[in-house]
């Protein structure tokens, strides 16, 4: 525990007291549209519901038809709107001592006057602190949920969403499958090559995977050199065919280690989610699928088949 620097003993402050307990007092039952603003933002760090506030304390002052609020946050693009319409617009980049915390757009149909501006660009001021820390909490969040060496999500990640997808399957019959994906003798890569090398393969498969996907399919670095690709809306024969796809891409992949070429290979097990399975059954059954493909001979797929 660090130290706490002792406190000198001082007799009692009655004024100091009396003028505390007033500046709260006005504090809390304060009307002025800063205060109000700054102590509604101050109780939440969701970046959206920050970004309602503002655009409510707004637009009591300034009318207008529609906020814009863009940033990119770790690799993602935020985007919060809210209204329709407006030809005039005035546009601000919000930047901190250096670092940039994305873009308000505010628009409407009649003109901004000067007054309305300087009163937009006072409301941002007080806000942008605020707005600084929920990008800085985003950030953070998905930092835990990103694999550092590939940049995509990692196991957490995947553990999150194959709870939720396990949840949407069962309540709407939605078909979700998950593939596993496991490079073959990758030990070997990194006995031969050296593990600088491998990483680079490692990044290269990572990126050979998001490419290779359509939007609304995930994928995660799930332990070493293990992936797994999480698709909703797809069925077993699907999965099996995207597997495929990926399974020649990857076998497509070279490195260059020192003038030396390295290709990679990898298998794959798939298991379409089944109705009432826990995720960990569901993993369970895909990893057995993977286990037979590599006892098959590697650089293949094979499928966990549902029991019609
Ligand atoms: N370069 C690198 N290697 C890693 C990383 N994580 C795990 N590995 C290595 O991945 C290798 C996995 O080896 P094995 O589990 O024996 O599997 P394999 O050699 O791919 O053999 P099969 O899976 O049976 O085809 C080990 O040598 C690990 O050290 C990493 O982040 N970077």
């Amino acid at each position: 525990m660090k130290n706490i620097p002792s406190i000198q003993a001082t007799p009692s402050q009655p004024r100091k007291l009396a003028a505390l307990k007033q500046a709260h007092q006005d504090w809390s039952s304060a009307s002025n549209v800063i205060t109000r603003l700054t102590q509604r933002l101050s109780t939440t760090l969701a970046l959206e519901e920050q970004l309602g506030i503002l655009a409510e304390e707004l637009s009591d002052i300034v009318p207008f038809d529609t906020l814009t609020y863009r940033h990119r946050i770790a690799r993602q693009e935020f985007v919060y709107s809210t209204g329709l319409g407006g030809q005039h617009r005035c546009e601000y980049r919000l930047n901190l001592e250096g670092d940039f915390y994305g873009t308000l757009t505010i628009c409407r149909r009649q003109r901004f006057s000067e007054e309305e501006l300087q009163g937009i660009e006072t409301l941002i001021g007080a806000a942008i602190y605020s707005v600084r820390n929920a990008c800085r909490y985003i950030a953070i969040e998905q930092a835990a949920l990103t694999d550092s060496l590939t940049g995509i999500p990692n196991k957490r990640a995947l553990d999150d969403n194959l709870l939720r997808a396990s949840s949407l399957s069962d309540r709407h019959g939605q078909a979700y499958s998950l593939i596993l994906v496991d490079l073959d003798h990758f030990k070997q890569v990194n006995d031969t090559y050296g593990h600088v090398a491998g990483d680079h393969l490692l990044r290269r498969v990572g990126e050979c995977l998001e490419r290779a996907l359509r939007t609304s399919d995930s994928v995660y670095r799930f332990g070493g050199e293990e992936f797994a690709v999480l698709l909703p809306h797809t069925g077993e024969q699907d999965a099996r065919d995207v597997a495929e796809r990926i399974r020649r891409t990857v076998s497509e992949i070279t490195v260059d280690a020192g003038g030396e070429r390295i290709t990679a290979t990898a298998s794959f097990g798939v298991a379409t989610h089944l109705k009432g399975e826990q995720p960990e059954q569901w993993v369970a059954r895909a990893d057995e699928a993977l286990y037979r493909a590599k006892q098959k001979g590697r650089n293949r797929t094979e499928v966990f088949a549902a029991i019609a």
